[in-house]
């Protein structure tokens, strides 16, 4: 038996002696990459915190003490010291999630998989024992967060050091420094943790200077004496006082986080020190593992199945929508030189890297920092340029207020792509991105389209950097672009896909919503099977509802909406407003997500559990339309409710 399986929980490692450390981490490191190549997941994080994870658990008790992991998915570490070894079914449907989770232990703390809030839960989590007389003294909780460099560059860190600078509560804040979050980490904080870097590099140059110089006897002893003034002055020019100590917080580092017994030291110093401190940490994604460290790109930092043989790692995501839109913003940006790139970090993942091989100057990656993205680009747009803001879906939730009074309010010419709009699958809850509709719906002379295909993406996107007078938005799904999808008319914005045979008459309009259209298409198939007329539509452009779609919606007996986003603010339910607007009493069918936290899972089998499979949708229209019987108009009533 290895040391790991010894391990039970957090008790079982303190009582490891020290020496057997590094076979501890060498076998987590060898199960890392042995489990996760087979399931996917966030292998180059978790191989970069493995001395970390344990020193942490070494020197805190958790639960007592409460460990906050920032984003959560340099997690695994954590979970196989916190009696969760069983990584086969990671990322799946009743399997270890690839994020903290409180339902599997008690260990865990934050959900969010959003980057950037670990320090304002430290904070909270503070105060809190502060003000319960928990956290006085030697032994009194500690609250650690753990955020990398990247996370660093999000709004939401500072606010919270602001906080917690200004109070002398226990909080101990460690930066993850590898010195990446995709690539690697931009912007002036990523410059300044470089400076205290090369600090480290100086102080272990000055220290084999020291050690030698007091071999050299008298002479050497007095040159050490002059070197040490020298060293203070000089760490000044590297190293200007920290930023961390400018703000009042004591900063310990930086430290070799793949050194158990250094860290371990350092975090103990900053467990005694009783109030705020930095603990800069200096780590290698991808640590141990060739494949890895050898991806420049991203450093293995989500990747799907590896290859044993050859170490070759599947993409994750796989979504071949977004390679359509990262073709198609090149083709525009070759046409067009106001139009530019923004990232949040995320340049790859949301296909804006060959826009930036191209045009570098003219894609901007601003970190994680997606409030900053949106209103950045609302001055872009008051500067003459047409800014084209990429994030997933679930990530534009942060940015709401600068979408609606920094874009919205000015009608800034905005266009954002939401690539993994609806459900997205392994990454649980805080991942989907269902939200969008029903934020965006918000937003006064916003236009939302939902393209349905290769095709429809360039040409909504087209029509969406063509609108320099409000903000435009495109939203597509995680996972494959379906084969083409054709049109045999078009009514008002939207495209008729399939219209009733002649004998079958205006049962149902099937609205469907972007990549949902495939589900929809079946649907008909078995509506058709079952003497039911339906006609297919593809709105295309969504937010608003356009009141020619109310119109066809009033000439049907029926009106269903499929859609891969919340009910609250969907299609379904703007669709039924309109009619209610017009004293329609036309039944609308909603669709759409329930408006609750959907769990991790597979991408199709989430939206059947939701009651998007096409058999039950078109069950429930079978019934609906035998229900009303003859084609006469049914009573007075409100929007059938969203199933
Ligand atoms: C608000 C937000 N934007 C984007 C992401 C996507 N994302 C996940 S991890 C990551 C990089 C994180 O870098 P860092 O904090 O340095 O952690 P590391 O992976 O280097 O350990 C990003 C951008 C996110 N989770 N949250
Ligand atoms: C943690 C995080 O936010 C990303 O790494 C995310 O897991 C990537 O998702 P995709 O695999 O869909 O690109
Ligand atoms: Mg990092």
């Amino acid at each position: 038996m290895g040391l790991l399986e010894t391990i039970k929980g957090p008790q079982d490692l303190k009582s490891l002696p020290a020496e057997e450390l590094p076979a501890l981490a060498e076998e987590v490191r060898a199960f890392l990459v042995d489990a996760v190549s087979r399931t996917g997941g966030h292998l180059g994080p978790n191989l970069g915190v493995v001395e970390l994870t344990i020193a942490l658990h070494r020197v805190f008790d958790s639960p007592r003490d409460r460990l906050v992991l920032d984003t959560g998915h340099q997690s695994y570490v954590h979970k196989l010291l916190t009696g969760r070894q069983d990584f086969s079914r990671l990322r799946e449907a009743g399997g270890l999630a690839g994020y903290p989770s409180r339902a599997e232990s008690e260990h865990d703390v934050v959900e969010n998989s959003h980057a950037s809030t670990s320090l304002s839960w430290a904070d909270g989590l503070a105060k809190a024992f502060e003000l319960r007389g928990e956290s006085q003294g030697e032994h009194g909780r500690r609250v650690v967060a753990v955020i990398g460099d990247g996370a660093l560059t999000g709004g939401m860190a500072w606010e919270a050091l602001n906080n917690i600078a200004d109070a002398q509560r226990p909080v101990i804040v460690v930066v993850n420094d590898n010195e990446r979050s995709y690539a690697p980490t931009t912007g002036g904080m990523a410059s300044h943790l470089a400076t205290l870097r090369t600090t480290r590099e100086y102080e272990k140059l000055l220290d084999w200077g020291k050690q030698s110089l007091k071999r050299g006897g008298t002479p050497g002893r007095l040159a050490h004496a002059t070197l040490h003034g020298v060293k203070k002055g000089l760490k000044d020019i590297v190293a200007p006082q920290g930023l961390f100590e400018d703000l009042g917080l004591k900063y310990v580092g930086p430290v070799d986080g793949h050194d158990t017994e250094a860290v371990e030291h350092a975090l103990r110093r900053a467990r005694s020190f009783g109030g705020p401190v930095i603990v800069h940490v200096i780590t290698q994604k991808g640590r141990g593992y060739q494949p890895a460290l050898a991806d420049d790109a991203d450093r293995f930092h989500a990747v799907g199945v590896i290859d044993p043989e050859t170490g070759e790692a599947q993409a994750t995501s796989g979504s071949s929508w977004t390679s359509v839109f990262a073709d198609e913003v090149l083709a525009i940006a070759d046409e067009r030189p106001d139009v530019v790139g923004v990232t949040a970090a995320m340049r790859a993942p949301v296909g804006l890297e060959p826009f930036a091989r191209a045009h570098p100057e003219r894609v901007f990656d601003v970190g994680i920092a997606e409030q900053h993205a949106v209103t950045s680009a609302a001055g872009m747009a008051a500067g003459g340029l047409h800014p084209v803001v990429a994030v997933y879906a679930t990530f534009l939730n942060r940015a709401f207020d600068q979408l609606l009074l920094d874009v919205g309010l000015h009608r800034a010419g905005v266009t954002l792509v939401l690539d993994r709009a609806g459900v997205t699958g392994p990454d649980g809850p805080s991942h989907h991105g269902v939200w969008d509709l029903g934020l965006c719906r918000l937003v006064p002379g916003l236009r939302l389209a939902a393209p349905r295909d290769a095709a429809t993406l360039r040409a909504e996107l087209r029509e969406a950097v063509d609108v320099d007078d409000a903000p435009t938005v495109l939203r597509f799904s995680k996972g494959k672009v379906p084969a083409a999808i054709p049109a045999i008319a078009r009514t008002g914005h939207a495209d008729v896909l399939e219209g009733p045979a002649w004998a079958q008459g205006d049962d149902v309009l099937l609205v469907a919503v972007g990549a949902l259209v495939t589900r929809a298409l079946d649907v008909a198939a078995r509506l058709r099977a079952h003497g039911v007329g339906v006609t297919v539509v593809d709105p295309r452009w969504v937010v608003p509802v356009d009141e020619a779609l109310v119109d066809l919606a009033r000439s049907h007996r029926h009106v269903a909406v499929l859609e891969d986003g919340g009910e609250v603010g969907g299609v379904g339910w703007a669709l039924a407003a309109g009619l209610r607007e017009r004293d329609d009493a036309t039944p609308v069918h909603g669709f759409a997500l329930p408006q609750r936290f959907l769990d991790v899972g597979a991408r199709d089998a989430l939206l059947d559990e939701a009651g998007l499979a096409p058999q039950d949708v078109a069950r429930a229209l079978v019934e609906a339309v035998a229900r009303t019987g003859q084609p006469e108009r049914p009573g007075p009533s409100a929007a059938v409710p969203p199933r």
